[in-house]
């Protein structure tokens, strides 16, 4: 293939509206934001990819405005002139000058992805090797903060089709009002429905010792990131102790974190993300490394909009086993998008069409709407 040089590289900041608050332990939501790149190639060609973290600086190492900064003053310099066409060679020339940053390299992978996809008229889950389905189960945080609120919102998908599988966002308040919280939502559920929590590391190790044994007791399936990221030994000590499987998040902040974790036996499910592994790429290869030590995986998300959304699904589609499903829900929790077509969610799963690329183009007078510098 003649080479294809990559000619500008354009971030762009977005901020959407969500359908309400969404309360984390570390962080309350109010909208989203989105790092929108844009990688234009020379043949016409144009990539598109996204890079999204939770509350500014709150949940990770970066935030949009730096992910912005750092590819516009970092990244671009070393990618332009470059082959648009060669992923492995336009990677590791950023992997040998810049040190972490996976949220910004993971924007700029899935974008190399989507114009490779188009040049090739081939879908992004293709030029990973394959995909093994065309749909993925989708699960849906419930995090109004409010028992009876959350409840209702729940029931609500359940009537809709579009989700039964919940995850509890727990941690900011009381352990025992939360685990009241939990245990009030599971019994109005029942069987109906699978019931995790996601604690986002705000625990110390002797309450969850005792709070992950009332949980499991209590019927709920899986438990997320419940101590911090950096007491690996309690980690290890809870998946020996937990009747409910302990999950790895926020422990995972590049595939080398993930090989750690699953040689000290610290998790038995991994949560797989794009962003804290550097792209579609990367996060495959935190997926190899779990499938070889017996460990489990669900699809993850940053609340990203639909291109990081649809980036993550095409590398989840590749996947052999996702015995956890996914949570790719992002668009959902927005009132808003900013491509043309809305992703496509129905009988609890999210349909990823064939269409090059990531299968999405950009409504341009909506981006030009939200932008943040307009
Ligand atoms: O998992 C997280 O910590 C972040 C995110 C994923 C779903 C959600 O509601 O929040
Ligand atoms: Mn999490």
């Amino acid at each position: 293939m003649p080479i294809c040089a990559i000619e500008s590289i354009e971030t762009i900041i977005v901020d959407l509206p969500t359908i309400r608050p969404h309360k984390l332990a570390m962080h309350t939501m109010q909208n989203q934001t989105l790092v929108i790149i844009r990688v234009r190639c020379a043949d016409g060609i144009e990539g598109i990819g996204e890079a999204t973290t939770i509350g500014g600086l709150s949940y990770g190492n970066e935030s949009p405005d730096s992910i912005k900064t750092n590819i516009d003053r970092h990244f671009a310099p070393l990618l332009i002139g470059q082959d648009a066409s060669n992923i492995n060679a336009a990677m590791l020339r950023l992997e040998r000058s810049i040190r972490g940053n996976t949220f910004a390299k993971s924007g700029i992978e899935s974008a190399l992805l989507d114009a490779l996809g188009k040049r090739l008229n081939l879908p992004v889950s293709e030029l990973l090797g394959g995909r093994v389905r065309d749909a993925l189960p989708v699960a849906w945080t419930l995090a109004s903060g409010n028992t009876e609120k959350d409840i209702a919102e729940a029931e609500k998908m359940l009537d809709l089709r579009r989700h039964r599988i919940f995850k509890l966002k727990i941690g900011a308040g009381e352990v025992c009002h939360d685990l009241a919280h939990v245990i009030a939502i599971k019994k109005a559920l029942g069987d109906r429905a699978s019931v995790r929590v996601d604690v986002n590391q705000a625990w110390d190790e002797a309450v969850a010792l005792r709070a992950c044994k009332v949980l499991g007791d209590n019927g709920i399936d899986l438990i997320e990131q419940p101590i911090s990221r950096n007491n690996r030994g309690g980690m290890v000590r809870l998946n020996l102790s937990s009747p409910a499987p302990i999950m790895a998040d926020e422990s995972i902040e590049c595939v080398e974190d993930a090989f750690n974790l699953a040689r000290e036996g610290a998790a038995s499910v991994f949560a797989l993300k794009i962003a804290k592994n550097g792209g579609p790429r990367a996060v495959l290869r935190t997926a190899a490394i779990a499938e070889a030590a017996g460990i489990g995986l669900y699809g993850g998300t940053m609340l990203e909009g639909g291109i990081g959304t649809l980036a993550s699904a095409h590398a989840f589609l590749t996947l052999n086993k996702l015995a956890w499903d996914t949570e790719l829900f992002g668009p959902l929790l927005l009132t808003e998008d900013i491509l043309t077509e809305p992703l496509l969610y129905r009988d609890f799963h999210l349909h990823v069409s064939t269409a090059p690329g990531l299968g999405l183009a950009i409504d341009e007078e909506r981006l030009a709407f939200f932008r943040r510098d307009k």
